[in-house]
């Protein structure tokens, strides 16, 4: 197995490779080849060189220390319902999501404690990561072919807008100091149900890929914290779009002994397209109907739109009856 120099090696030798992504202006048909190689195989790659500035990253993780540090009951104003926004109290992994449109109202003004300036800066946040995300999907729609006449590179640019309504969630997670067990999974597997989401973990590590459908003998590899970089993952749009040529993966969050001493932070953006997107295969002629096999586990998903999708998986993994006491 050829390990380049940047990418991380597991005991099994399963990685998940480093994409230095300065290259998608530098040379994007190599960018594109590396990122493609990388959707087809594990489904995950971090990316260095992204163009987030990490002083407003580690503001960011400044700000949801702040906010989760506070007692349950005083996080709990907004609670998480069918909008996917607020805060969702469970006992060993709990969240605080953002929409796009919760960006100037209270929900966020609530998160940041009323501070202007820090609620200004997370809509700049959001927003690098919105567009680093589509940056991403120009070197997909490189790779993938897609033919002019349907966009090029552009291809994604126009189901991706900022400005249209989508399920596009900041998440900004937290995991509190506690003992664990390390076969016990605090969150438990699944996969992300957007285009893709961009992680970022700070300091604990915890994330772990499934590797089996690279390495049938690998059930499971680590996502190490990498400083500088940012995490990126297909989700099940994607291999929809693909008939499963690009992996959404299995992932989950294990215990990791650090979190006897402290609580694991980390933010994930999921990157939907807007809500009226269909689900169905691209125009690339990389993408046949005979590959329609591989993309099976989410033909369900095929007749929908994004945002039907999204409304059928988010259903299905919550009911909405937390019980506080509990958190
Ligand atoms: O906290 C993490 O590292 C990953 C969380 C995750 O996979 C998710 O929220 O979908
Ligand atoms: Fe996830």
């Amino acid at each position: 197995m050829l390990l380049n120099n940047d990418s991380q090696p597991s005991q099994s030798g399963v990685t998940i490779p480093v994409i230095d992504f300065g290259l998608f202006s530098s040379d994007p048909e190599e960018c594109a080849r590396l990122v493609i190689e990388a959707s087809r195989n594990i489904g995950f790659f971090y990316v260095k060189n992204h163009g987030v500035p990490q002083d407003l990253i580690d503001d960011m993780f400044a700000c949801s220390e702040r906010f989760f540090q506070r007692p349950v009951h005083s996080k709990s104003r907004h609670l998480i319902g069918p909008d996917n926004d607020g805060f969702s109290p469970m006992k060993s992994e709990m969240a605080y999501n953002l929409r796009k449109t919760s960006l100037e109202n209270e929900l966020t003004s609530y998160f940041v404690q009323g501070d202007n300036v820090e609620q200004e800066k997370v809509g700049v946040f959001f927003k690098d990561l919105h567009r680093l995300s589509r940056d991403i999907m120009r070197c997909f729609a490189l790779a993938l072919q897609v033919p002019k006449a349907a966009g090029g590179s552009h291809f994604f640019d126009k189901s991706h807008e900022w400005d249209a309504e989508s399920g596009t969630t900041l998440r900004f997670l937290y995991y509190p100091q506690q003992t664990g067990d390390p076969d016990s999974p605090l969150a438990g597997s699944h996969t992300d149900y957007g285009s893709i989401t961009l992680l970022m973990q700070k300091d604990i590590a915890g994330l772990e890929v499934q590797a089996s459908r690279v390495h049938k003998d690998v059930p499971w590899i680590a996502a190490p914290v990498i400083p500088n970089t940012i995490l990126v993952n297909i989700a099940d749009h994607l291999q929809m779009w693909t008939n499963g040529l690009f992996k959404s993966t299995m992932h989950r969050v294990v215990y990791n002994p650090q979190q006897l001493h402290s609580a694991r932070y980390s933010i994930a953006c999921f990157i939907h397209a807007n809500d009226d997107t269909k689900l169905d295969p691209i125009p690339s002629p990389m993408i046949t109907q005979e590959m329609r096999a591989e993309a099976v586990e989410f033909e369900e998903g095929r007749n929908m739109t994004a945002g039907e999708y999204l409304q059928w998986r988010l259903n299905r993994s919550y009911d909405y009856n937390f019980k506080l006491e509990d958190a």
